[in-house]
């Protein structure tokens, strides 16, 4: 289906958008609770996310699909329009409509341009573009109504505010949603890269699905004791939906959060229908809202998490070789300090012989792969709790904990016999010098590895590839 998708001529895919788009709009004229409001008005998120991820080019066939909403909407409310009128009133709806999401969601791609891949700045951009955009289309729709006598006995101004928040709303939920789904159906990527990777990282696992009945039963449960008390203390329970929301977001993927987002509000919308609590529903929107940003903003947090991983990563890891950093193995001689009693720690300084000519004669990337094929050898001869690390350059450092002088030598020996066998390249012989030094108890690490070094010094003047 994914791969038909791509495949499919631009003027079939935009038809097909047209469809969902006047399907989608049917759904949400199942949640609504007054004429022309809308509770969530899910055709907002559609146009919005299918203009910010397609581009403007979808813009006629949101045009086409927004004149089939308004014909059914005239057809549900039975209003009746000779055909001059009805054309000027679809053309105003659309205008209002796609006009003000088109504009935000072009916003929005420029500024994702602009940001490039930083996920926690396009979330931010995203509900800051959401809370003016819907309010513009508000005002659009708010006028339109006005101007073909449409507007209900509410007024504009209480009108505006149901139909500001529930577009709002519908934005921010259903959005990302429709979002992931045009890239995944279009195999698009290249803008919305970190969007495209945030929303497919992880698939959904089980404990994302009790996560999500629990909130479900507790959507569930809140609203039935609104039904029973009837006041507006009651219909506030609804915000403690907050915190299993919030739960689920820092250990679940963005996905689920996405999910879930979709999942309760929609929840929330069919029990407000079934138990008929229409008078609570500026509170119900209010709730949805905070939750959903609440959410998206905590989203920030597993992805800075990410990033600090990510970051530490690379300050305790070596990127050529895979071998630990200086610091790591600091990290590691401290914890073996801590841990190892009376048992003896060796320290070797490893350093590979005449490499400044391998690099000469055989070029850098041969140069390179010399110190993979030793880093590989010195860890095929390591034991569980060994360290590594690259000190730099062409020199490496092994940390034995729990050896003393006859078998780090014993060791070392095997691995530097071992690496007299590798191969990388026509003529390329590996040796290396080892030098190794046990630590004095109480030795502070700079002292112990002076005399490590030295061991290796002495090793290179005594003519290479051996340990002292
Ligand atoms: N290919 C490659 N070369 C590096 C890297 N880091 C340092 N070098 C080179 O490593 C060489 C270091 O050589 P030395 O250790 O000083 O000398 P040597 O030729 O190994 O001689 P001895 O140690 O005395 O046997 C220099 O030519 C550096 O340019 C690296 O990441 N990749």
């Amino acid at each position: 289906m994914t791969a038909t998708a791509a495949r499919w001529p631009r003027w079939l895919r935009g038809l097909a958008l047209a469809i969902a788009w006047v399907g989608v709009w049917g759904l949400g004229h199942l949640g609504e609770f007054a004429t022309h409001a809308s509770l969530w008005y899910p055709p907002a998120a559609l146009t919005f996310a299918s203009i910010a991820v397609l581009g403007p080019r979808v813009i006629p066939y949101l045009v086409l699909a927004s004149f089939g909403g308004t014909l059914w909407s005239l057809s549900i409310y039975r209003i009746d329009m000779d055909w001059a009128n009805v054309v000027g009133f679809g053309l105003a709806n659309a205008v209002a409509h796609i006009g003000c999401y088109g504009l935000g969601a072009f916003v929005l791609r420029r500024i994702a341009r602009r940001l490039g891949h930083r996920l926690p700045n396009q979330i931010i951009a995203f509900l800051v573009i959401a809370t003016l955009s819907s309010a513009l289309a508000t005002i659009g729709a708010i006028a339109t109504l006005a101007a073909f006598d449409q507007l209900g006995p509410e007024g504009p101004v209480a009108t505006a505010l149901v139909f500001w928040i529930g577009d709002f709303v519908a934005l921010v939920v259903l959005g990302p949603l429709f979002g992931a789904v045009l890239l995944r159906l279009l195999r698009r990527s290249d803008l919305w890269a970190d969007a495209h990777a945030f929303l497919h990282r992880e698939r959904l696992r089980s404990p994302f699905g009790y996560k999500l009945l629990f909130n479900v039963v507790l959507v569930i449960l809140v609203m039935l004791v609104a039904d029973r008390g009837q006041s507006y203390e009651s219909a506030f329970l609804i915000f403690f939906v907050l915190i299993p929301q919030l739960w689920l977001t820092y250990t679940e993927s963005p996905m689920a959060t996405t999910v879930s987002l979709a999942v309760i509000s929609f929840l929330v919308v069919v029990l407000l229908w079934l138990l008929e609590l229409g008078q609570f529903v500026y509170i119900y929107q209010l709730a949805i809202a905070i939750i959903a940003t609440t959410a998206y903003f905590g989203l920030a947090i597993p992805l800075l998490e990410a990033a600090n991983r990510q970051l530490r990563q690379r300050l305790m890891f070596d990127p050529l070789t895979g071998a630990a950093t200086r610091d790591y193995l600091l990290e590691k001689v401290q914890l073996a300090e801590q841990a190892g009693g009376a048992s003896t720690h060796a320290l070797a300084v490893v350093d590979l012989d005449h490499f400044k000519a391998i690099n000469d004669s055989h070029g850098h990337r041969l140069g390179d792969q010399a110190l993979v094929a030793l880093v590989e050898t010195l860890r095929a001869h390591a034991r569980a709790g060994d360290v590594v690390a690259r000190f730099g350059g062409d020199e490496f450092m092994m940390l034995l904990p729990g050896c003393d002088s006859d078998m780090a030598k014993a060791r070392m020996q095997a691995a530097i016999v071992a690496l007299r066998d590798v191969r990388i390249g026509e003529g390329v012989h590996l040796t290396a010098s080892v030098g190794i030094a046990i630590q004095h108890p109480g030795e502070p690490f700079d002292g112990w590895f002076a005399r490590a070094d030295e061991a290796l010094y002495r090793a290179k003047q005594a003519g290479r590839d051996r340990v002292v």
